[in-house]
């Protein structure tokens, strides 16, 4: 009977879920352990690398044991672990990953999704793990996506990152997880308790959960993004200024009559809190150096936003495109918000520009 039939995707969400908790209380415990001791005395750019091999060897453990067939284009590969100039990092990775993955069950959690004492790997199955990352991706099939630690930036000051998974098929969004570690649960609350996951399913709505206890009963909120007025919209972009121009932004803003200042924080968090209404446009212009954005960057944040009620398009308007590959080729910046503000913001990129260009023109 239809009505006792599981949701599409109940089982590629419940364990995307525990991957994603699982790999930011390593990411958690690499800042903790790492960072904070090494990092801010030495800048040494170690404990990332530490955090985002092992963050995808985990991930890629336990998509791989549950789905053995579907293909995952990571962002990190082991080749540097391979050699013999690798085996110092190498160990520690090894050792935080296999730590990850034996730490007891949690409720909803599953022995048999191989996790828990008894399934610690050998160094070659996580090696093996992280490079199953290698995907090109595509137009057509069923793949994961994943960001181990998106926003490094961010994760080395202490601040916002996620680690970021999503499934596409034929090159559609199908699911998005997202673990935020630092992210405040409420931004009302800026220094209240930190720690979200956010998770959409195509059809199935956009949800928060708690990221200690994701499965608990009853703790999810469903999220839709409010509607906005030109008092009360603000925007929300990079902190980094290379990673999108930011002075354009300022320009989009004053057209539109925007005069909040606007939310500056790294990574797909950006998604997570325009999804819960802490701001109203996530704006990325390109820098003009020709960086391709990648499809993992974005993939999970897209389907959160448009389950959330948005819209998520190109600068001039146009879906993004996951079927190209690993990245989203020479597509034109990233315009992700609400439907109403949505058409507003593309014309007024429109207007933004044709005054840059009349400028270069002088
Ligand atoms: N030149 C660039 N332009 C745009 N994005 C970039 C650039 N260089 C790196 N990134 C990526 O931007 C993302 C985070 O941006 P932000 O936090 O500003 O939203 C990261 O995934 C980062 O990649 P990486 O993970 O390799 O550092
Ligand atoms: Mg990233
Ligand atoms: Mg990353
Ligand atoms: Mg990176």
């Amino acid at each position: 009977m239809a009505a006792n039939l599981p949701a599409p995707y109940a089982a590629e969400t419940q364990i995307a879920i525990a991957a994603v908790r699982r790999a930011c209380v390593l990411t958690a415990s690499v800042f903790n352990k790492l960072v904070k001791q090494e990092t801010l005395t030495k800048d040494d750019k170690s404990p990332v690398t530490v955090g985002d091999f092992s963050a995808q060897a985990v991930v890629n453990t336990i998509l791989n044991r549950a789905f053995p067939e579907d293909p995952i284009v990571g962002e990190e590969d082991a080749a540097d672990l391979r050699v013999e100039s690798g085996k110092i990092l190498r160990d520690r990775i090894i050792e935080l990953a296999n730590e990850t993955l034996i730490a007891e069950l949690q409720p909803g959690e599953k022995e048999e999704w191989g996790l828990g004492p008894n399934h610690g790997r050998t160094a070659d199955q996580l090696l093996d793990a992280i490079d199953r990352g290698n995907y090109n991706g595509g137009r057509t099939g069923r793949m994961w996506t994943l960001d181990p630690i998106d926003g490094t930036k961010g994760f080395l000051r202490g601040e916002q990152y996620a680690v970021c998974l999503a499934l596409l098929v034929d090159a559609r969004v199908e699911l998005g997880v997202m673990g935020c570690p630092n992210l405040p649960v409420s931004a009302a609350d800026p220094s209240g308790p930190r720690g979200c996951i956010f998770v959409a399913v195509r059809g199935q709505g956009a949800f928060q959960l708690p990221l200690d206890n994701p499965f608990v009963e009853g703790a999810r909120t469903k999220l839709t993004i409010p509607t906005f007025t030109p008092e009360t919209l603000n925007f929300l972009e990079s902190v980094e200024k290379a990673h999108a121009k930011l002075s354009f932004n300022e320009r989009v803003g004053q057209v539109l009559g925007v005069t909040r200042a606007p939310t500056r924080m790294d990574s797909q968090a950006k998604y997570c809190s325009l999804a819960r209404g802490d701001g109203g446009v996530y704006l990325r212009m390109p820098v003009g150096t020709g960086y391709r954005e990648k499809i993992w960057d974005h993939a999970a944040g897209a389907i959160l936003v448009e389950e959330a009620g948005g819209i998520i398009s190109d600068g001039r308007g146009e879906p993004l495109d996951f079927g190209l590959g690993r990245t989203l080729g020479e597509n034109f910046g990233v315009v992700a918000s609400g439907k109403d503000v949505h058409a507003k913001v593309i014309a007024a990129i429109k207007q933004a520009k044709a005054e840059e260009e009349a400028q270069s023109q002088l």
